[in-house]
């Protein structure tokens, strides 16, 4: 983790055009080691469009992101492992455990799969193939992915849809305990966060 070594990500006049209008127009937005900021706006805001810029994987209009002062874009592959990324869609491989998902990323990005099926209560369902995992099944073994490895910003886009209460309570300390080494949030929601303390941006 890059904790101290005060890493940014900064949106500078961010415009992002989709379907031929400006969804973000002109957007300033700075987050600090150990922050966490809380993206709020109505269905089409636009707040996964901004995810999806500040992860690389959309162009901006005008405007850019930088990691310490540098434009993302100069080097997406870096950024991209800087990142972790809970979206709509897991990654998931249909046909391995849960388990055997978590093994196969651990051996990519470090960390221990225990560590990953402790922090959301997988191991009862560790050796499920994830085809038949319920969708907040599905969800939590995503979101449990997050502790594999040390990377410094995660963006979450409805981290907690599909998820029961008790799972949504698990989330707080995974996400505390990332914060307190540094760690950078940006979620995207509609629902509560188990989070203190998080900023709200409105778009
Ligand atoms: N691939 C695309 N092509 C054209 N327009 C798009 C595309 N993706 C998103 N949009 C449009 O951009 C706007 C913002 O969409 P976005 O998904 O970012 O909203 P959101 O705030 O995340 O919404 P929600 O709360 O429903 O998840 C919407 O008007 C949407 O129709």
């Amino acid at each position: 983790m890059q904790k101290g070594s005060g890493a940014v990500l900064r949106a500078e006049e961010l415009v992002l055009r989709r379907g031929g209008h400006d969804v973000v127009a002109g957007l300033g937005l700075e987050i600090m080691p150990g922050e966490a900021i809380m993206l709020l706006g109505r269905n089409g805001a636009g707040k996964s469009t901004l995810l999806r810029a500040l992860a690389g994987l959309l162009r901006p209009t005008s405007g850019r992101v930088c990691w310490n002062g540098a434009d993302i874009r100069e080097d997406l592959a870096e950024h991209g492992q800087r990142l972790r990324w809970v979206g709509h869609l897991d990654a998931a491989k249909p046909s391995l455990t849960v388990r055997e998902n978590l093994r196969f990323l651990a051996r990519l990005l470090g960390g221990e799969v225990q560590q990953a099926l402790d922090a959301m209560a997988l191991n009862a369902i560790a050796d499920q193939p994830a085809r038949s995992l319920s969708s907040g099944q599905r969800r939590r073994l995503a979101l449990s992915r997050l502790v594999l490895g040390q990377a410094p910003l995660w963006l979450l886009d409805e981290p907690t849809v599909g998820l029961d209460a008790a799972s949504v309570a698990r989330l707080g300390p995974v996400l505390a305990r990332h914060r307190a080494a540094g760690g950078m949030i940006v979620a995207a929601t509609h629902l509560p966060l188990p989070v203190t303390d998080m900023r709200e941006v409105t778009l």
